[in-house]
């Protein structure tokens, strides 16, 4: 079964080629407003991502895909009509919280709905939704696993706190094209609000029929800058220009004589940045201190603790304080040849363990690369492949 022995083993010679992929992000985006404009819809170089995938079964019950090569190798054209939509009450989204909070406002629509999940799920930020139901007198029952609600967004303008997460805004945003306003406050990830405000400008033109293309996703690509960084990456990768200027900043921050980094507007960079710091730290003594990332602990997995964990076992010292992870060279009595097994319970954090494996003599033994599947299954496949 997935995930049960350890199956890979990489070391120091590990080397990975470049493998580009389309933005779950816009993916999501794109499906959800596919739906609240209600149009005939192409999306190109759709995700392969889980996430994607589970935000798609949730929303329609019946597309089509065309499959073809593209610069992001094998990708899909995805097409969706509205006589599709889903008329199911119930679906599972087992841990994706990117569709778990789109979805909750686009489906305020009168109907009943139950959205089911995994535990950790439902532990995962959702205040602004349950003050949004008793403020708006919605119905709602949340338990473990689900929740189920039936209501309707009748205001012309709401407030979003986004201190925990900006997709309560930009579900928000989405739901409420061409019907009602969101303002929000201050909080960290800005830029994927950004993100939602393209999103709708590129959908929501007059024509009858949409056509989109999915941009590459800049976390993933991330991952790559690292390695090119560090000359782990095999052969070449194209040049790019990133939409936002925050959006490919890794490369820049890691040729920098930079100490302390603000990681707000970049959360999802934190375990390969923080795997890129610890190696530049032993090679040259420097310490490195990483702010801003408060709200990692929201994530899949309570990702500051998997960071530490994982540089532990790395033998990377590092300390942990309420917003910040510092960065303090290597443990002087580590056995840099000794065998490392993990188990990383996530996608960033199954990079971050990829990136530090090219940097231990040792064989590293990872488990669980079906975690990859989430947001980059090219990766995922090749890992596969390998001998
Ligand atoms: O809108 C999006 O697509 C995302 C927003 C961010 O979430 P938070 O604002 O909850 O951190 C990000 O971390 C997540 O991976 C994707």
């Amino acid at each position: 079964m997935a995930g049960r022995k350890f199956e890979k083993n990489f070391d120091e010679n590990l080397k990975i080629p470049y493998l580009p992929c389309s933005s779950k992000s816009y993916s999501h985006r794109f499906l959800l407003l596919s739906y609240v404009l209600n149009r005939p819809t192409k999306i190109k170089n759709f995700s392969f991502s889980e996430d994607a995938n589970i935000t798609l079964f949730a929303l329609y019950d019946n597309y089509k895909f065309k499959y073809y090569n593209s610069r992001f190798g094998k990708t899909a054209e995805l097409i969706l009509l509205p006589k599709w939509k889903t008329k199911k009450e119930a679906h599972y989204l087992k841990d994706s919280g990117s569709s778990l909070r789109f979805l909750i406002p686009v489906f305020l629509d009168g109907k009943k709905h139950k959205l089911e999940g995994s535990e950790r799920l439902f532990e995962r930020p959702l205040d602004y939704y349950e003050k949004l139901f008793k403020d708006e007198g919605i119905e709602f029952k949340k338990s473990k696993n689900s929740i189920e609600f039936s209501g309707k967004l009748t205001r012309e303008k709401f407030d979003v706190d986004i201190s925990k997460s900006t997709q309560f805004a930009s579900g928000m945003m989405m739901a409420g094209v061409n019907q009602f306003d969101v303002n929000y406050g201050e909080g960290p990830n800005i830029q994927y609000i950004h993100q939602t405000e393209d999103a709708i400008l590129r959908m929501n033109k007059s024509s009858e029929k949409i056509e989109v293309h999915v941009p590459e996703d800049m976390s993933n690509r991330a991952f790559f800058e690292v390695l090119k960084y560090f000359n782990r990456l095999d052969g070449d990768m194209p040049k790019m220009k990133a939409a936002k200027s925050t959006d490919n900043i890794i490369g820049e921050w890691l040729k920098s004589n930079k100490s302390i980094f603000d990681l707000s507007n970049n959360l999802d960079l934190a375990p390969v940045f923080t795997a890129a710091l610890a190696i530049k730290s032993a090679m040259n003594g420097k310490r490195y201190k990483i702010i801003g990332i408060k709200n990692l602990a929201f994530k899949e997995s309570n990702r500051t603790l998997e960071i530490k964990k994982v540089l532990n076992l790395f033998g990377y010292a590092v300390s942990i304080g309420r917003d910040a992870i510092v960065i303090c060279e290597r443990t002087s009595d580590f056995d840099y040849e000794r065998s490392i097994y993990l188990y990383p319970k996530e996608h960033r954090i199954f990079h971050m363990a990829l990136i530090l494996s090219c940097f231990h003599k040792g064989r590293v033994f990872i488990k669980n690369k079906e975690c990859l599947k989430k947001s980059h299954f090219e990766l995922y496949s090749f890992l596969g492949r390998m001998k």
